[in-house]
C-alpha cells in the first residue's frame, strides 16, 4: 500500500472573516523557548547562509538565529553575543569535537540560551547520547533535536529530553539526499505528523519556496519555520557573491556538500548561485506583512488563528 503525502504546493488556506480593520493590527511574534521573536521564521544553521553578523543582525532585530557549526568556536561565539547584551544560539553535532566544545563552554562558566543538535537524521543513538550530554551539561538551555521527518522520532526525541523538534528531511533546496538514498518526506505530512505527536514546539525546516509557505507550516502546526535559500541571496547573509557576465550571484551551499565538508565523502548536498537581491531589509518587511495578511485571511489577529486555517488539498494536473 503506497501513502500520498503532500508538500506546501499542494495546499492552500481556506478564507475566513476578517476580524481587523488593518494587516498592521495582527501580531506576528511568537515565543520560543525562553524568549518572545517577532517573526517565526529564521535562516538555516547553514555556513553559506549565517556568519557571527548574520546571528547579530537578526537578533538584534527581534528574530531567532542559530549559528552554524562548522569550524566554529562556540565558547567565543557564546561570549561575544551575551557581552553584547545578546542571547547565544548555537549548533552541536554528535562526534568528539561538540563534547571538546561543551567541555570548553562549561569550564568558561557559559550557558548558551539555544543549542540546536544539528545532524541528518537525528532519530540515532548517537543524538540521544548526544541529547542527554546537552541537557545534563547545560539544563537551562533551550534543547533544539533534529533533523526528523515523523511523529514516532518526534516522541522519541522528546522522550530523550529535546525542548523543541526540527522537522524535514530531504526537502531543501540544496539537497540531493532524496536522490542519492531514495529517503524524503514532503514537508506538509512532516510537519502535520511531528506537531500531532508531541507537545513541544515543531520548526519546520527547509522546502520554503513561497512567502505563503510559513503560513502553510503554522496552519501544519509549527512553531517555528527554519529557511536556507530564502535568506541566501542578500548582504547580510554569509555566502560570496560572484558576477557572471554582468550579472551578481551568490553562492549557497548544502551543509553536506563537497564544498562545506572539504572532501566528496558522504555527499549529500550541491552548491547553487542565487539571485544576488541587496539589503535583506526589504524581505523583513515584506515577510512580515506578507505574514500579518495570512493571519487577517485565517480570521484572527494573532498566529494561532492560523493553527485553526482549513486546509484544502488542490489537485494542479
Ligand atoms: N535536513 C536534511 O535533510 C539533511 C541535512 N544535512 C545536513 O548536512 C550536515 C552534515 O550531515 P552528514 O554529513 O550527513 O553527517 P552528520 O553531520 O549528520 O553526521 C554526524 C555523525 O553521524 C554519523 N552518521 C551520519 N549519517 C549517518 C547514517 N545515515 N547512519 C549512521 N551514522 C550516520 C556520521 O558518521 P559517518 O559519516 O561515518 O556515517 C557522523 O559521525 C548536517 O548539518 C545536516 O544537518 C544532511 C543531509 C540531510
Ligand atoms: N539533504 C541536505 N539537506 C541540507 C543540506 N544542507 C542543509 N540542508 C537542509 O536544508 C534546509 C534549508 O532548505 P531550504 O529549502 O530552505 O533552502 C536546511 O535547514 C537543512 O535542514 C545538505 O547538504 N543536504
Amino acid at each position: 500500500m503506497i501513502k500520498t503525502e503532500i508538500n506546501y504546493g499542494d495546499i492552500y488556506l481556506v478564507p475566513k472573516r476578517t476580524v481587523v480593520d488593518s494587516r498592521k493590527e495582527c501580531d506576528t511574534s511568537v515565543q520560543f523557548g525562553p524568549r518572545r521573536f517577532d517573526m517565526p521564521v529564521y535562516p538555516a544553521n547553514m555556513k553559506s547562509v549565517v556568519d557571527e553578523e548574520t546571528c547579530e543582525y537578526f537578533a538584534r532585530r527581534g528574530w531567532f538565529y542559530t549559528m552554524h557549526r562548522f569550524n566554529v568556536d562556540a565558547t567565543r561565539f557564546t561570549a561575544d553575543m551575551q557581552e553584547k547584551g545578546l542571547f547565544s544560539s548555537i549548533s552541536v553535532g554528535v562526534n568528539e569535537d561538540t563534547d571538546e566544545q561543551l567541555r570548553e563552554l562549561k569550564a568558561a562558566g557559559l550557558t548558551p540560551e539555544y543549542i540546536t543538535l544539528d545532524i541528518a537524521n537525528g532519530w540515532c543513538v548517537k543524538a540521544e547520547r548526544m541529547i542527554k550530554k546537552v541537557k545534563d551539561l547545560f539544563p537551562e538551555s533551550f534543547l533544539i533535536g533534529g533533523n526528523i521527518a515523523t511523529g514516532d522520532a518526534a516522541r522519541d526525541l522528546e522522550s530523550w529530553g529535546v525542548d523543541a523538534v526540527k522537522a524535514g528531511i530531504a526537502g531543501g533546496r540544496v539537497c540531493i539526499t532524496k536522490n542519492k538514498t531514495g529517503f524524503h518526506r514532503p514537508m506538509v505530512s512532516t510537519v502535520l505528523d511531528c506537531a500531532q505527536a508531541v507537545s513541544i514546539p515543531v520548526i519546520a525546516d527547509g522546502g520554503i519556496s513561497e512567502h505563503g509557505d510559513l503560513a502553510k507550516a503554522i496552519a501544519c502546526g509549527a512553531t517555528m519555520i527554519m529557511a536556507g535559500s530564502l535568506f541566501a541571496g542578500y548582504d547580510e547573509s554569509a555566502g560570496q557573491i560572484i558576477e557572471v557576465d554582468g550579472k551578481h550571484l551568490k553562492e549557497y551551499f548544502g551543509s553536506a556538500s563537497e564544498h562545506n565538508k572539504g572532501a566528496y565523502k558522504n555527499v549529500e548536498g550541491k552548491r547553487i548561485y542565487v539571485e544576488y537581491k541587496g539589503s535583506i531589509e526589504r524581505l523583513f518587511i515584506e515577510l512580515k506583512e506578507d505574514l500579518q495578511s495570512s493571519v487577517s485571511y485565517s480570521g484572527g489577529n494573532t498566529l494561532a488563528a492560523l493553527r485553526d486555517a482549513e486546509m484544502i488539498y488542490v489537485n494542479r494536473y
